[in-house]
């Protein structure tokens, strides 16, 4: 592991400085933190080097980070790194386990400052933090978005029993430019950009699934941290760019157990290099088939009272899989001992933290 960090200009001190870690899982050199470095600078990074741990990856000066490679995961976990994806974005979970800290936001390498309509740069960091730092509204929609919202409020109807809201746990960003669409629609939409920017943030309901990106997402660390396992991907596995999409199915079944909230809109990153959709079709081929036979599984999932730690809920989560998914594919079988490695080895290196909401 290497680190370093530098003295930094007087500014004012932002939000949850201390507070939260910035994952990024990389294959490259970090040129794109230069664009972020305003909004980033005060906060500690955590890289996830991905693929070759040979390679020599250059992170821009005046950042504080600490950087693991596969040699770093190896021998942090032990026997337990192989539940660690190899060669996928996956891998970034690794920086979600050994943070120390209550808040994580990952960022892919490619995804930059986007522009509001009025052409100001969006701190996407501080548009998270906003959100993570406001209940959510799980359990009956505001037809008016984010009722916490400067300018916005509980529309008439809306049940004052009700106005507290839950603790949000999820903060879930979109992309301006590259839309995150999976291969198929890539390969009949090739010139598709996303260029609708909608000013609003919204709970997702109580018993509604969604799809997970991975590539401009915050999360309280405490509250849902050891379910944000990006599964099984990459190099001998027979599947990838799924690894989000699982973190978020079994998030969103565990948040909604323990009533805490998950939100999603604002903030908009620029995505800004679309992936080889024909690479992007064989990591998600059995994918796009298996995926209709998880969706009905998480939405019947059903968790007991007796779970009240995100461990705990992870765990009987773990044994529904390996009971009712090995039919899909052995793969599941695998995927739910890795499930358990998992936590294991969050357990492991986070002794004090179990997760209860
Ligand atoms: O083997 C790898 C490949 C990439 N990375 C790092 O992961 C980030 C995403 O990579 P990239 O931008 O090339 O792929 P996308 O297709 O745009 O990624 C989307 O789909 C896959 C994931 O779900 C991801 O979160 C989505 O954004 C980037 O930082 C690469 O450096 C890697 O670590 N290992
Ligand atoms: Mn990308």
């Amino acid at each position: 592991m290497s680190s370093s960090s530098s003295s930094h200009s007087i500014s004012p001190t932002p939000l949850l400085k201390d507070e939260l870690d910035i994952v990024i899982p990389t294959i490259r050199n970090l040129d794109f933190l230069e664009m972020w470095r305003p909004f980033f600078q005060h906060y500690h990074l955590i890289i996830v080097q991905d693929g070759d741990p040979s390679k020599v990856i250059k992170v821009p000066e005046g950042f504080d980070y600490e950087l693991y490679n596969r040699n770093d995961i190896n021998k942090i976990l032990g026997p337990k790194a192989s539940c660690i994806s190899f060669k996928d974005s996956a891998c970034r979970c690794f920086g979600y386990m050994v943070s120390k800290k209550k808040y994580i936001y990952t960022i892919d390498d490619d995804c930059f400052v986007a522009k509001d309509p009025s052409g100001k740069d969006i701190n996407a960091l501080e548009q998270h933090i906003k959100n993570l730092l406001c209940p959510s509204t799980p359990t009956f929609f505001n037809t008016l978005y984010d009722p916490y919202r400067e300018g916005a409020d509980f529309v008439r109807g809306y049940p004052f029993s009700l106005r507290m809201g839950a603790p949000t746990a999820v903060s879930h960003g979109l992309w301006l430019n590259i839309p995150d669409y999976d291969a198929p629609t890539q390969l009949v939409k090739p010139r598709e950009r996303n260029q609708r920017y909608v000013d609003a943030v919204m709970t997702i309901p109580k018993g509604t699934l969604f799809p997970m990106c991975g590539m401009n997402l915050a999360f309280d660390r405490e509250l849902i941290g050891p379910a944000m396992y990006f599964g099984l991907m990459g190099d001998g596995q027979p599947i990838g760019r799924y690894d989000d999409m699982w973190a978020g199915w079994c998030t969103k079944v565990i948040c909604d157990h323990l009533g805490l909230g998950v939100k999603t809109g604002l903030p908009y990153i620029w995505h800004s290099k679309a992936s080889d959709p024909f690479v992007n079709l064989r990591k998600e081929y059995k994918g796009i088939f298996w995926q209709e036979q998880l969706i009905p599984f998480f939405q019947a999932a059903k968790l007991p009272k007796a779970c009240t730690t995100v461990q705990e809920c992870y765990i009987e989560l773990s044994k529904q899989v390996r009971a009712e998914l090995a039919e899909v594919d052995p793969y599941f079988t695998k995927l739910a001992d890795a499930m358990v490695t998992w936590i294991e080895a969050w357990d492991e290196l986070n002794p004090s933290t179990t997760t209860t909401a």
